[in-house]
């Protein structure tokens, strides 16, 4: 008689992939394998325990069957499920009829025994299940989101449920972003051992203050926001309906004059920093207790008027230009088309994030820009590109683009306004765009876009060198 040991390991592969690998021991004893099997189990939970993993006993699964290439239901059932099953957590599974009935569910019914929850597909479904979550943790503790609160706007209460996703969309940034990958089994993998990373959001409001979601990578008006809209109208292509979409607003420029009022971040790091944000990193650490907020009522712009944590009203800036995109970045927002993301060195958990200027310039400039975010290239070292590492900001369409007298003065300085030269380009048309956030359309052009530092905790570490 021979008895078996069977022991499950995690293993880093290449290129950030992590795989499971099993050994076996045989031994003539049972009761010897039953003792190592003990003794392995403890040192294990304290081992991870001492890094801040806590194992998952309990999982609700959101399956997005339309995501990506709709392979959702076959990545779970044939890759992460068996993982899971090996772990002993237990599995409550949802596979989703309708947009929005991920959230309505965690809005709504009874989660308290879950750990933590799953998307199984993009971000589009991470952003839908992490807003359903952070609506009824407010609720639960009586704090008010519905319209902008000038008493708190940066107090939001941090959920007690973990978030994870497995990627299965067309973009997969928050895997990329959170794991340098998105491959299914490495992020079944982070969920199974209980890793664990904060993660700033951010709020949106309309002009009118009132709440719009709550939101995790990247916020863009202009090109960006234009290409969501027609590609939500190409679905049926999958994934490539990014590109047409691209193409086609490439060919029909679109600019804005635009008025933007931003809070510098009060943080020594900055966009154009050539360190990135890896595990463990220090940045995303510092000082993750939340600083005090004071209120400062200096100004009647609505909405706008409060100092927050390390920033004053008096250090508000106002820019104001022709802009083809207006983009703000809570994350490098790597993806597969663009490996280092908008912004490289953003930081998944620092409070703060990257505000991208792109202002009225050529055709073949733009290109030029575009293809920065494919290769290694600097992108923000182009005249038309401003980045500022902010903490709020403000965006206003102008209603009477003709009436500002722009000058070629690049700098900022509080309450100065400053742009490029006004655009004569027959090319240019001035329709209102929308937003794109999360890859979620927002028609309203005027909103303020507030950071919550590490608002939530998701299941990864971030990305390992
Ligand atoms: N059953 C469903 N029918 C229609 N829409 C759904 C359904 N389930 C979820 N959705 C919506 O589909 C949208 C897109 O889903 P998801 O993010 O999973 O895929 P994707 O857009 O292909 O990927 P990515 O967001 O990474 O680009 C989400 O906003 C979600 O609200």
């Amino acid at each position: 008689n021979c008895f078996v040991l069977k022991l499950d390991l995690v293993t880093r592969s290449k290129d950030h992939k992590w795989r499971l690998q099993t050994l076996k021991f045989r031994s003539k004893s049972q009761p010897d394998c039953m003792e190592w099997c003990r003794l392995i189990s403890s040192k294990l939970e304290n081992a991870l325990c001492k890094i801040g993993c806590e194992r998952p006993q309990s999982l609700l699964v959101f399956i997005n069957p339309f995501g990506g290439r709709h392979r959702a239901e076959s990545i779970y059932t044939n890759t992460v499920s068996p993982i899971f099953d090996l772990a002993n957590i237990k599995q409550t599974v949802i596979v989703t009829e309708y947009r929005d009935h991920a959230k309505k569910f965690v809005e709504t019914e009874d989660i308290s025994k879950y750990d933590g929850i799953v998307a199984v597909g993009g971000d589009g479904m991470f952003n839908e299940i992490a807003n359903g979550l952070l609506l009824r943790t407010q609720r639960e503790n009586k704090i008010p989101v519905e319209l902008f609160n000038s008493d708190c706007p940066n107090s939001y209460k941090t959920p007690k449920i973990k978030l994870g996703v497995i990627p299965a969309g067309s973009t997969d940034c928050m895997s990329y972003v959170s794991q340098g990958i998105n491959d299914p089994e490495t992020a079944a993998l982070h969920i199974m051992v209980g890793d664990t990373h904060p993660l700033d959001l951010c709020s949106l409001y309309e002009e009118s203050g009132k709440f719009i979601r709550f939101s995790f990578s990247m916020t863009s008006y202009g090109y960006y926001g234009n290409v969501l809209r027609k590609s939500e109208r190409l679905r049926h292509l999958g994934p490539s309906r990014y590109d047409f979409a691209g193409v086609q607003t490439f060919l029909k420029k679109h600019v804005s004059k635009s008025e933007i009022h931003f809070l510098p971040s009060s943080s020594n790091s900055h966009a154009t920093d050539t360190t990135k944000c890896r595990y463990p990193c220090q940045i995303c650490s510092e000082n993750l207790v939340t600083p005090k907020i004071e209120i400062a009522t200096l100004d009647s712009r609505p909405h706008f008027t409060n100092s927050i944590s390390g920033g004053d009203v008096r250090d508000l800036k106002v820019v104001r230009g022709n802009y083809i995109m207006v983009n703000s970045a809570m994350m490098s927002c790597a993806c597969g088309r663009s490996p280092q993301g908008l912004s490289p060195s953003a930081h998944l958990a620092d409070g703060n994030m990257d505000l991208i200027l792109v202002s009225n310039c050529s055709q073949a400039s733009f290109i030029r820009y575009m293809l920065s975010h494919v290769g290694g290239g600097n992108r923000f070292d182009f005249p038309f590109v401003q980045v500022h590492r902010v903490k709020a900001f403000k965006h206003k369409v102008l209603a009477k683009p003709e009436a500002i007298a722009f000058s070629r003065q690049t700098s900022v300085s509080s309450s100065e306004v400053t742009g490029f030269e006004s655009s004569k380009d027959p090319e240019s048309t001035q329709t209102e765009s929308c937003w794109n956030t999360d890859g979620e359309l927002v028609e309203s052009p005027n909103i303020s876009v507030w950071v919550h530092r590490g608002l939530i905790n998701i299941y990864a570490r971030g990305v390992e060198n």
